[in-house]
């Protein structure tokens, strides 16, 4: 669904308006490596069992820093295993529950895509870790097809914390930055209705494509994924917040260039296993949200009684139905989505439960099946990708791929990496993509990923 014209979109928690200056910019950094009054290198390092994953944060919210140039920082366990966040680590958030991996004990950066192959070898590298003494799990990001390398790794230490940062979004710096769109608003409109073609032809067979766009933000200074990653989690506390540190890629990071980071906010939960619990929460129908209070309930109804939104929806609730159901010897799929919302959209929801039928089918084995849902890709998955690879003029790489961690006895969570942005030194590419079905409408379509682009831009400082 696209705005109608006249309605400011809803403004972005966590967005700030202030110039961005070099000198404020270290000093947040610095707020946000020190906690208690202690420099972190002089803080005994804690493992895997010091930080449980029960419970709110215990501790009291550190003293509030004073003056106008310094920033808040983020309070509780949650806001001291940030602080601990460095280039290089990574961080996966999911129900207010965050991982922190520094160090790299084995890199399990397969060429294959998500699959059985990729399925097989990482669980039998997390079995060899835990029966060594490390900690069996891995933590990374997974592409969208082949040709992207894995970037999931076990970590030397994996942290773990819960609760929430609090909002200390406002004294952190804006960032200046130039915007490029690629394709164009006008282009990607055009490959829209190229694709409405072939879903409106009776002869063929295409229901559902995802076609998307990507932005790419230039920054005066490098962009610091910390604060990032804050902005992030103080603006949607309930959302699959995640910093992958990228490999590198030899075609396109030169010599000398910083890391590449895969940084995003995401609201769909591809997959979780917990024990023979099986959840997913596919999200497919979306409407950008209004800040005039009246106008964004309006749009909430709208979306749920959307003939075009439902059957996209229900496209994607199909899919999920029929790659789970072989795995599970009960599943609940609710046959009406319920609404769902984030900062910046509403969306249609279907929450899936289901018990697997055998204790050893790991959630890699249940990615293996699901992925790519119609949410990301379409129906026929062959024939939708093929169109995405001739409509689309970039590699989406780990974009709409799955992000999240797993473990050596087959639990993991994997969110769909969406809502993100690739971080490299001053460049930012952001992604968004949106169904496409045979009532959709391109204008409507460019409203939609401008939406999903607000959340990595409120977290570049960019406000509405
Ligand atoms: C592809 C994206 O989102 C996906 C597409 C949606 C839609 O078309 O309504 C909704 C949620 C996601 O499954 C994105 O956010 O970039």
């Amino acid at each position: 669904m696209g705005a109608p014209p006249g309605c400011a979109a809803r403004p972005v928690a966590g967005a700030v308006g202030s110039p961005s200056a070099d000198a404020a910019r270290h000093t947040a950094l610095t707020d946000l490596l020190v906690d208690d009054g202690a420099p972190l290198r002089d803080r005994p390092p804690y493992s895997w069992s010091v930080m449980p994953l029960t419970g709110p944060a215990p501790t009291p919210a550190g003293t509030p820093a004073p003056g106008p140039t310094r920033a808040p920082r983020p309070a509780g366990d949650a806001g001291r295993l940030l602080a601990d966040y460095r280039d290089g680590s990574v961080w996966f958030s999911a129900d207010r529950r965050h991982h922190l991996g520094t160090g790299t004990r084995r890199e399990l950066s397969s060429a294959e895509g998500i699959g059985p192959g990729l399925s097989a070898s990482t669980t039998s590298a997390l079995r060899h870790d835990r029966d060594h003494g490390g900690p069996g799990i891995a933590l990374g990001a997974l592409p969208f097809g082949p040709g992207t390398p894995a970037a999931l790794r076990i970590p030397d230490t994996v942290h773990r914390a819960a609760g929430t940062v609090g909002n200390v979004t406002a004294g952190l710096p804006a960032d200046l930055v130039d915007l490029v769109p690629h394709p164009g608003e006008a282009d990607y409109a055009h490959a829209v209705a190229t694709a409405l073609l072939r879903l409106r032809a009776e002869d063929d067979d295409l229901r559902k494509v995802v076609l998307s766009r990507t932005l790419r933000a230039r920054t005066p200074a490098p962009v610091d994924v910390r604060v990032l990653l804050t902005r992030l989690l103080s603006a949607d506390p309930d959302a699959f917040v995640y910093a992958v540190d990228l490999p590198r890629d030899p075609a396109r990071d030169e010599p000398g260039g910083g890391p590449r980071t895969l940084v995003g906010a995401s609201p769909e939960l591809l997959l979780a296993r917990h024990g023979d619990t099986v959840t997913a929460c596919p999200l497919a129908g979306s409407a950008p949200r209004c800040e005039d209070p009246a106008e964004d309930a309006r749009r909430a109804r709208a979306l749920l009684s959307s003939a075009k939104d439902l059957t996209e929806h229900a496209v994607v609730a199909d899919a999920v139905r029929g790659a789970l159901a072989p795995w599970c010897r009960d599943l609940d799929v609710p046959a009406v989505p319920e609404l769902r919302s984030s900062a910046t959209l509403w969306h249609l929801a279907t929450p899936v439960t289901g018990v697997l039928a055998s204790s050893s089918t790991t959630s890699l084995d249940l990615l293996a099946a699901l992925h790519p849902t119609p949410a990301v890709c379409g129906v026929p998955v062959d024939a939708a990708r093929r169109l995405i690879g001739d409509l689309e003029p970039f590699d989406r790489r780990y974009f709409t791929g799955a992000v999240g961690w797993c473990d050596a006895d087959g639990d993991g969570e994997w969110a769909v990496t969406i809502r993100c942005a690739e971080v490299h030194d001053r460049t930012v590419t952001l992604f968004a993509g949106a169904g496409i079905v045979a009532a959709s409408d391109p204008d409507a379509e460019v409203a939609e990923t401008a939406a999903k682009f607000r959340t990595s831009l409120a977290a570049l400082g960019v406000g509405a």
